[in-house]
């Protein structure tokens, strides 16, 4: 038999072996939710692009309904669209639906351990009681100071220096949860912890757990092969672990070790961390130390990028839309007139609460949220759900619902306007989706809420934003990208950040004067 005829011959027979395979699967497996079907043994592992997942998230909600069933090698990823099913499942099942998938690659081989990537059980409600301690709604005040030294800082940096506000924003976002958590104060852009934050954490975004199908690691899949050795040629993935574990141990460690040298000098800040081990009175027990470190971490990688999307989002839209700032301004002017706001004039700004509202909605911080992954066998409406399966919630999709949003797209204020009655307004506000769902719903909302409504209105009040005018007086449109595969933060676009007047330079560099410590 020639070479030819022996390969017909092979790709017959796997042919017909694939397709007894596929047939016998089909009639001994219950009902998965519908979804793309994938190829034999790799499923959909080719469904996934390789950049913005949103876009396949998008598409596969309008081919395949509200819930859809993928499997990458065996192991199943449900994507949940609308908010009725993530309530459902997430948030009434929540005793199934709450732990995270086990991250392999991230945790055992990179060290990388946050209550964020833990499955529901002891340690995380341990954590999660700790965060509590440090975010909670009536703790947020006692960081109102901060919140205006940092407000101030921010806007002092963006007329500065406006073509790096990307830089100056990461640092107000670090700058927050470095003094909150560790009680470091940056003091410049390069300051050494706020590097090292973020560095690791575009480390993790974009590698070590990039969304689907970049973050799912063979050994994700097959744990087995965390046994291997580094030196064979396919392990390269060990390799880069190694590597990259020494990063991660940095990130986590040198912020908290600093603080416990800080203590032993008595020269510490008053800080979550400090506070933790102080109570501890020199006894502290080895699972207390980890939990309060850990949960220091947690709240750290879980502020920076979320912050700075948002405020991002605020530049990009005031370019976009700079009429659908006038109300909240006008409103700004009348009550805060020459001076910067606060916080007490939060209830007499219901304009600028409008604009938070569709911000936070256009800019859907994690688009997919985190993960999470069924304890147990479940049954949705005739749909099985195994054990193991990891779910997804299209939060980006909840938040671009047409029939609550018309033009979801578009920038606009008034959906939430004083006209719009109590029901509606409820109904469309985006932190019942944005935030994710039952137990594992992010514990920063209150720390977001007053970081980001001070930095918003103190920008608005005081500062053009606007389209960049290039050498030959032409104006430049923003090139908007999005290329972060965990949270939805806009790459730098072009630009005009200056003060709204000369008074308003002044109140700037005078407010900063006055307030730094
Ligand atoms: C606009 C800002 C923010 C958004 C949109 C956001 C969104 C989210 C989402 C979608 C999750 C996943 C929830 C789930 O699994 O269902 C989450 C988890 C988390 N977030 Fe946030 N977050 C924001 C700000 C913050 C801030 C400021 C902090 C800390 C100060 C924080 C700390 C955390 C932590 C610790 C978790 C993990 C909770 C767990 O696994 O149990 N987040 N966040």
């Amino acid at each position: 038999m020639g070479v030819f005829e022996a390969q017909v011959l092979f790709a017959t027979i796997t042919s017909l072996i694939v397709l007894a395979v596929r047939r016998a699967l089909k009639h001994a497996r219950p009902l998965t939710p519908p979804g793309p079907g994938g190829l034999p043994l790799v499923g959909n592992l080719f469904d996934f692009p390789t950049s913005d997942p949103c876009l396949a998230a998008s598409k596969w909600r309008k081919e395949y309904g509200d819930i859809t069933y993928l499997n990458i090698m065996g192991m199943g990823i449900v994507y949940l669209h609308t908010a009725e099913v993530a309530k459902e499942l997430l948030v009434k099942r929540g005793a199934v639906y709450s732990d995270r998938p086990p991250l392999i690659m991230a945790t055992e081989l990179c060290g990388y351990e946050p209550g964020a990537l833990r499955s529901y059980g002891d340690r995380l409600r341990r954590q999660r009681a700790l965060m509590e301690r440090a975010l909670g709604m009536m703790t947020i005040p006692t960081y109102h100071p901060l919140l205006e030294v940092e407000t101030g800082n921010l806007l002092h940096q963006l007329v500065s220096s406006p073509g790096d506000y990307c830089q100056h924003i990461t640092r107000y976002a670090g700058a927050l949860s470095l003094l909150v958590v560790y009680g470091h104060r940056v003091t410049a852009n390069d300051d050494e912890m706020l590097v090292l934050a973020k560095d690791c954490l575009e480390l993790l975004c974009n590698e070590v757990m990039a969304a689907p199908p970049k973050g799912i690691w063979a050994v994700d899949v097959f744990p087995f092969l965390k046994n291997i050795p580094d030196w064979i040629p396919f392990a390269s993935f060990k390799r880069k672990a190694a590597k990259w574990r020494i990063q991660i141990s940095d990130f986590y460690n040198r912020p908290f070790a600093e603080v416990k040298r800080k203590m032993a000098e008595s020269i510490a800040t008053p800080s979550f961390c400090s506070i933790l081990l102080q109570d501890e009175h020199g006894s502290m027990s080895a699972q207390k130390e980890y939990d309060i470190k850990w949960a220091a971490n947690t709240i750290l990688t879980g502020s920076i990028d979320t912050i700075s999307t948002v405020i991002q989002h605020l530049l990009l839209l005031m370019v976009l839309y700079p009429d659908s700032f006038a109300k909240a301004r006008e409103e700004l002017d009348i009550v805060v007139k020459d001076r910067m706001p606060t916080f007490a004039d939060r209830p007499s700004l219901p304009n600028s609460e409008c604009v938070l509202s569709e911000i936070l909605r256009l800019s859907c911080p994690i688009p997919l949220g985190l993960p999470h992954c069924l304890r147990e066998d479940d049954v949705y409406n005739k749909y099985f759900i195994p054990k193991g399966t990891v779910v997804i919630a299209n939060i980006l999709a909840m938040t671009r619902d047409e029939e609550l949003f018309p033009d979801p797209e578009i920038f606009n204020p008034e959906r939430y306007g004083l006209t719009i009655d109590e029901a509606t307004r409820k109904a469309r506000d985006p932190r019942q989706w944005i935030f994710g769902f039952g137990r594992r719903r992010c514990p920063g909302i209150h720390l977001m809420e007053s970081s980001v409504w001070l930095a918003m209105v103190a920008i608005i009040a005081t500062l053009n934003v606007t389209k960049a005018v290039n050498a030959n007086g032409k104006v430049v449109e923003p090139e908007v990208k999005f290329e972060n595969m965990v949270f939805r933060i806009p790459n730098k676009f072009q630009c005009e950040i200056k003060p709204r007047s000369e008074q308003h330079a002044a109140l700037i560099s005078n407010t900063r004067l006055n307030l730094v410590p």
